[in-house]
């Protein structure tokens, strides 16, 4: 397993990249499964979910092809197997958007379910629910959800869709199922993340008919056939805000191409009250911080878009760690998601939880260590501590960072960051 090496407390400066959002191009790679005609999709990030969801949908007859300026072009016009197999399934929870395209097109699928991760139990229980509505006949066996339609129809019907709770990929899959079906789809509660909206436009350029998007009412009139088309993969706010943080911690003048200031409100919002300057300029977003003890410790509470994001909790945590005075982050979208904290506080940290809530004492330094990413963005928050810590930090287990961001290190490299790739 490759390790990360790092030594730590240098400024960064210069310029990064971001790159395309991995939770906009895994939905608009299941989106290609909507049409027999060729999809071309500019801007898709180098990453391991990505190369898994490839894997997915070509074992589906699909063929895809990447290029590395960051193009895929994926015709499913050989679509013949609607099955996502536990063994491609299970190392990304993201496979489960295969499910509406699939019922879709097809009229059938077989999906496995994706099982607890590391996070929190992460049920499909309203994704299930939603495509009932639309007429699918769902039941879960062996470990799959399996799912058809009846008898004599050839298309899912439009419903009225209410959520229990707001689902990200749960309006993704409603979203792209509801495409195709017959009649109206009115999805209540609905996700009003940017990557919605960036699948909402990917499937209007191929024909679809949706309104409301980025609210929380969207309107969904099926139409019998979509077309091929080419978009573009909206900018990774989370990539974007994780530098954000890691600029913020060590202080320097980074300027963040192509990234969405826009989308990224909440976090902004917090890195000021913190102390560092954020702006949004032409082209991206300029942070300048004096890093370190310089910065004020900031509470927050996730919550869905355009609240505070889940998937920005850990590496905010990481730069509260070194911050003056005392802050409480509040965890309300998944039960399991401080396992960063042990590893922190393996640093030097001073952090308690209790559920979902953690109270961080922000230190003056923080001293090198092996630690261990436990998940994608407890991964990012360790790497943050590395940057700011006293001497060598080696953060084991990688593969989690890989799942998610575009050569992380490279990126961190040429800003000045002293961080290095140990290979297994
Ligand atoms: C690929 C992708 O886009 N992943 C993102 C997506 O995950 P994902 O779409 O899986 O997360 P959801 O928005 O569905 O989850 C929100 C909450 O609802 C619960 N729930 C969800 C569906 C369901 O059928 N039953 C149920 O109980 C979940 O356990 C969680 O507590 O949104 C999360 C919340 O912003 C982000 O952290 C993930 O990065
Ligand atoms: C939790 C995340 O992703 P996924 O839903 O793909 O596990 C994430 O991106 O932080």
């Amino acid at each position: 397993m490759d390790k990360l090496l790092i030594r730590g407390g240098r400024p960064l400066n210069g310029e990064v990249l971001v790159s395309g959002a991995k939770n906009a191009a895994l939905p608009e790679l299941c989106a290609a499964l909507l049409t027999a005609e060729p999809v071309t999709l500019l801007n898709v990030p180098q990453l391991q979910d990505v190369s898994t969801m490839l894997k997915l949908i070509r074992n589906m007859g699909v063929t895809a092809e990447r290029s590395d300026d960051g193009t895929v072009r994926i015709d499913a016009g050989g679509l013949n197997t609607p099955e996502a197999p536990y063994e491609l399934v299970k190392t990304m929870r993201a496979s489960v958007l295969a499910l509406g395209p699939l019922l879709a097109r097809f009229g059938e699928a077989t999906v496995s379910l994706p099982g607890g991760c590391a996070i929190g139990s992460r049920p499909v229980d309203q994704h299930i629910k939603g495509m009932a509505a639309m007429g699918a006949e769902i039941v879960v066996e062996h470990g799959y959800m399996i799912a058809k339609l009846p008898a004599g129809r050839t298309r899912l019907k439009g419903a009225r869709i209410t959520t229990d709770m707001v689902t990200v990929t749960g309006t993704e899959n409603f979203l792209m199922a509801a495409a195709l079906a017959e009649g109206e789809t009115v999805l209540e509660n609905a996700a009003q993340e940017p990557e919605i909206s960036d699948l909402a436009e990917m499937l209007i350029a191929m024909g679809a008919q949706i309104e409301g998007h980025g609210t929380s009412r969207i309107r969904i009139q099926g139409v019998e056939k979509l077309h091929g088309c080419t978009h573009r993969v909206v900018a990774d706010r989370i990539e974007a805000g994780t530098f954000l943080c890691a600029v913020a911690a060590t202080g320097g003048d980074v300027l963040l191409r192509h990234g969405r200031a826009d989308h990224l409100d909440a976090v902004i919002e917090k890195l000021r009250e913190a102390g560092a300057t954020v702006q949004a300029v032409e082209g991206g977003i300029r942070v300048q911080s004096a890093g370190g003890a310089t910065l004020k410790a900031q509470g927050f509470r996730t919550t869905e878009y355009p609240g505070f994001p889940t998937d920005m909790q850990a590496q905010f945590m990481a730069l509260n760690c070194i911050a003056q005075g005392t802050a409480t982050v509040t965890e309300t979208i998944f039960e399991n998601r401080f396992m960063h904290v042990n590893e922190l506080v393996r640093l030097g940290a001073k952090i308690q939880t209790d559920g979902k809530v953690a109270v961080i004492e922000g230190v003056p330094r923080l001293s090198g260590a092996t630690v261990m990413a436990t998940d994608l963005r407890a991964s990012a928050s360790l790497v943050i501590a590395g940057l700011v810590v006293d001497g060598e930090t080696v953060v084991d287990r990688i593969y989690h960072l890989d799942r998610g961001y575009d050569c992380m290190e490279a990126k961190l490299r040429g800003i000045g960051a002293d961080i290095e790739r140990v290979k297994a």
